[in-house]
C-alpha cells in the first residue's frame, strides 16, 4: 500500500523540476513516491479533457503546441486554483505553456547564483538535459516555418535596420547582447516534449518509482529538524505518508506552493507561522519552539514585468489559432503530417538586449513577437478596467479579431532587474505574490523604457507601426505608459521563480535552513534568469539531484 508504506523518497509536485529530479532518484535505486494534486494532461498520461480529442488520435491538446493558448480559455482542469499561476496537473506548468527552451548564458549562473551553482559546475547538468530533451526550433516536419509575416518585418526591423546579430539561439546562448532568431521549442516531430515526455516514461517503468495523481499535500511533518512525512489530501481524507528513517522529502510544487508548504510546515516567517498556528492550519504536534524562523521563505519572488506591443503593417498577417473550429487546412496538415502552424506555439521570433547601468550592473531584456495581435477593438476602449488575472496577455492575443494585420510583441525584463516581492497567504490561506513584484524598483521600468525606446528607433524602416505606444515617444513618456496598469501591461507573465533563494533558504544542496532531509528542488531555488525558466529549472534539478544523492551515499 503506497500510502502507509516508508518511502526513501518523497517528491511533491510533478512539474518540470518534480519529475526529473524523482527520476534521478529512482534510477540511482531509491524507492521514490511522485506526488501531483492535478490529473493527467498528455495523451500519453491518459489525458482526455471531455473527450474532445482530435478523431482517432492519442493526443490531448496539451500535445498540440499551437492549442496552447486553448488551455486558458477553457481552464478545464488543467490550471487549478491550487495553482492559479501555472499548471496544475502531470508536467506542471511544462504541460501548458509555450514550449520556449532557452539556454540560460553562462553569465547568469556566474554573476547571480551563489558558488557551487557557477557555469561550470552546471556544465554536467546542462549537458545530461541536452541528451535527454531534444529540442528544435525547425517544428513542422515538411521543413516550412510558417506564419512568418511578423519574423520578416522584425528581421528587418532589427537585424538590417539596428544591427541585431541573428543567431542560432541556444548554439551561441551566451550572447545576449543586441540577438535575434527563431524560438527554440522543447518539442519533438510537432508535438509538446517537457519532461513528461522525455522522463518521466521510463522512469515509471522502474518497479521503485511511483507517481500518484490526485494528492494533495498539505504540509511536512516532522520531529524538529527531521521529516518523518508528508500529510496530503487523497479523496478529501487527511492521511499521513511516511518517510524511512533515512528518507528525504523534495518539495518540487512551484515558486507559490513550495514556500506556502513550508509556512504550513512551521518555517517561515514567524509573525505568518502565529496566524497559521491560531487558525489551526499547523501540525497539532509540532510544538511553537520547534518552528524554524526563516524569513527568507517566499522572499525575493520573481516574475517578468512586460508589456504587450500591437505592431501593424500592411505585410502582416495574423492568424487565429482555434481548438472548436481549426482552419480544416491546417488541421489535416497537423494531424496527417505533424506539419503546419499546429506544430508551434504561435511565437515566431525572439530577441534580447542588455543594458549596463552606470553602476556597472546589468539588466537584461528580451522581446518575442507572436503570430496575431492583440484584438485591435480593445486598444483605445475606456469602459475596460484592467483586471489583475493570470493568462490576461494570452486570453487577449487569442481572442484576436478584426483586424488581421497585427501582431503583438512582448517585452520583458530579465535577469539583473532589481524588483522582487514575495509570496503571501490570503484570507483564505492560499499563495499569491504581493504587489512588490513589479516596478517595485522604478529603476526597472527605466531599464525596460530605454530599450523600447532604443528598438522603437529602427521601426519605421520595417513597415510597422506600434498602435498602442506613439512610435515618436520619449522615453519618460513609455516609462510612464508601461507602469499605468492596462491590458498591455498588467497582468503576469507567469515565469515565478526565486522565492526560496539558495543560501537564504535552501542551502547550497538544496536543504532547508535548519531542516536535515527536506529539500527545495524547482523554480523557487532558481536566481531570475536572462531567459524563459523551464530549461534553468530543469538543469536545477538535474544538479540538484547529483547534490542530494551525493548526501544520501554520505549517511550510508
Ligand atoms: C502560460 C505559461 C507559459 C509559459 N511559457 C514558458 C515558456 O515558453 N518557456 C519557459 O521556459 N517557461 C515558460 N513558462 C514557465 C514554466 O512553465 C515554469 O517556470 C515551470 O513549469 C515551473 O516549473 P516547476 O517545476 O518549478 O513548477 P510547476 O510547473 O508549477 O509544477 C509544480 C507542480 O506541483 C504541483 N503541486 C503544487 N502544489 C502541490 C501540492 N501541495 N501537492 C501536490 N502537488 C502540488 C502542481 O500541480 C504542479 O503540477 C510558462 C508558464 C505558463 C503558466
Amino acid at each position: 500500500n503506497w500510502i502507509t508504506q516508508q518511502w526513501e523518497v518523497i517528491v511533491v509536485g510533478a512539474g518540470p523540476a518534480g519529475i526529473i529530479v524523482a527520476t534521478r532518484m529512482a534510477e540511482a535505486g531509491q524507492n521514490t513516491l511522485l506526488l501531483e494534486a492535478g490529473g493527467p494532461s498528455y495523451g500519453i498520461t491518459g489525458g482526455d479533457l471531455d473527450g474532445r480529442r482530435p478523431a482517432r488520435t492519442n493526443l490531448t491538446r496539451v500535445d498540440v503546441p499551437g492549442l496552447f493558448k486553448s488551455i486558458f480559455d477553457d481552464e478545464n482542469g488543467l490550471v487549478c486554483n491550487l495553482n492559479s499561476y501555472g499548471g496544475c496537473t502531470v508536467g506542471g506548468s511544462s504541460a501548458i505553456n509555450a514550449g520556449g527552451h532557452f539556454e540560460p548564458p553562462a553569465s547568469d549562473y556566474d554573476l547571480y547564483f551563489p558558488l557551487g551553482w557557477k557555469s561550470k559546475d552546471m556544465q554536467n547538468a546542462t549537458r545530461r538535459l541536452y541528451a535527454r530533451q531534444p529540442s528544435t526550433n525547425l517544428t513542422s516536419r515538411n521543413g516550412i516555418r510558417y506564419l512568418q509575416s511578423g519574423y520578416t518585418a522584425a528581421r528587418k526591423w532589427l537585424v538590417e535596420g539596428l544591427g541585431f546579430e541573428d543567431i542560432d539561439i541556444n548554439g551561441k546562448a551566451d550572447k545576449k547582447t543586441e540577438v535575434f532568431g527563431h524560438p527554440v521549442f522543447d518539442y519533438a516531430d510537432g508535438q509538446r516534449g517537457g519532461p513528461t515526455i522525455t522522463y518521466l516514461p521510463a522512469a515509471l517503468e522502474r518497479s521503485n518509482l511511483q507517481l500518484q495523481t490526485g494528492v494533495k499535500v498539505i504540509r511536512v511533518e516532522r520531529k524538529g529538524s527531521q521529516v518523518t512525512g508528508v500529510a496530503a489530501l487523497i479523496n478529501g481524507v487527511m492521511e499521513f505518508i511516511p518517510i524511512s528513517p533515512k528518507g528525504r522529502v523534495i518539495l518540487s510544487s512551484g515558486a507559490f506552493q513550495s514556500p506556502s508548504l513550508l509556512m504550513f510546515s512551521g518555517i517561515g516567517n514567524p509573525r505568518v507561522l502565529s496566524r497559521l498556528q491560531l487558525a489551526g492550519k499547523l501540525s497539532p504536534t509540532l510544538r511553537s519552539s520547534q518552528w524554524i524562523k526563516l524569513n527568507a521563505v517566499g522572499r525575493g519572488l520573481f516574475d517578468n514585468p512586460h508589456v504587450t506591443i500591437a505592431l501593424e503593417g500592411p505585410d502582416i498577417e495574423d492568424y487565429t489559432y482555434s481548438y472548436e473550429s481549426p482552419s480544416p487546412i491546417d488541421k489535416v496538415l497537423y494531424l496527417q503530417n505533424r506539419s503546419g502552424p499546429y506544430t508551434f506555439a504561435s511565437v515566431t521570433t525572439v530577441f534580447w538586449d542588455t543594458l549596463t547601468r552606470p553602476d556597472g550592473s546589468v539588466a537584461g531584456l528580451q522581446g518575442t513577437i507572436d503570430s496575431s495581435g492583440p484584438p485591435r477593438q480593445y486598444l483605445f476602449s475606456e469602459d475596460l478596467t484592467p483586471k489583475q488575472y493570470p493568462m490576461m496577455g494570452q486570453k487577449l492575443i487569442n481572442n484576436a479579431v478584426g483586424n488581421r494585420h497585427t501582431v503583438g510583441m512582448n517585452i520583458h525584463g530579465t535577469s539583473g532587474m532589481k524588483s522582487t516581492g514575495n509570496v503571501v497567504l490570503g484570507k483564505d490561506f492560499s499563495c499569491g505574490p504581493d504587489s512588490n513584484v513589479y516596478y517595485s524598483n522604478p529603476k526597472d521600468a527605466e531599464d525596460i523604457a530605454s530599450f523600447i525606446h532604443k528598438i522603437f528607433r529602427g521601426l519605421s524602416s520595417s513597415g510597422l507601426t506600434p498602435v498602442n505606444i506613439p512610435q515618436n515617444a520619449t522615453q519618460p513618456e513609455i516609462q510612464t505608459y508601461i507602469t499605468t496598469p492596462s491590458y498591455y501591461t498588467s497582468g503576469t507573465s507567469n515565469q515565478w521563480s526565486s522565492s526560496c533563494r539558495i543560501g537564504s533558504c535552501v542551502d547550497v544542496n538544496t536543504t532547508v535552513v535548519g531542516m536535515e532531509n527536506l529539500h527545495v528542488v524547482d523554480s523557487a531555488i532558481i536566481m531570475p534568469l536572462s531567459v524563459p525558466p523551464q530549461f534553468g529549472i530543469m538543469v536545477a534539478a538535474e544538479r540538484a539531484s547529483d547534490l542530494i544523492l551525493g548526501m544520501i551515499e554520505e549517511r550510508k
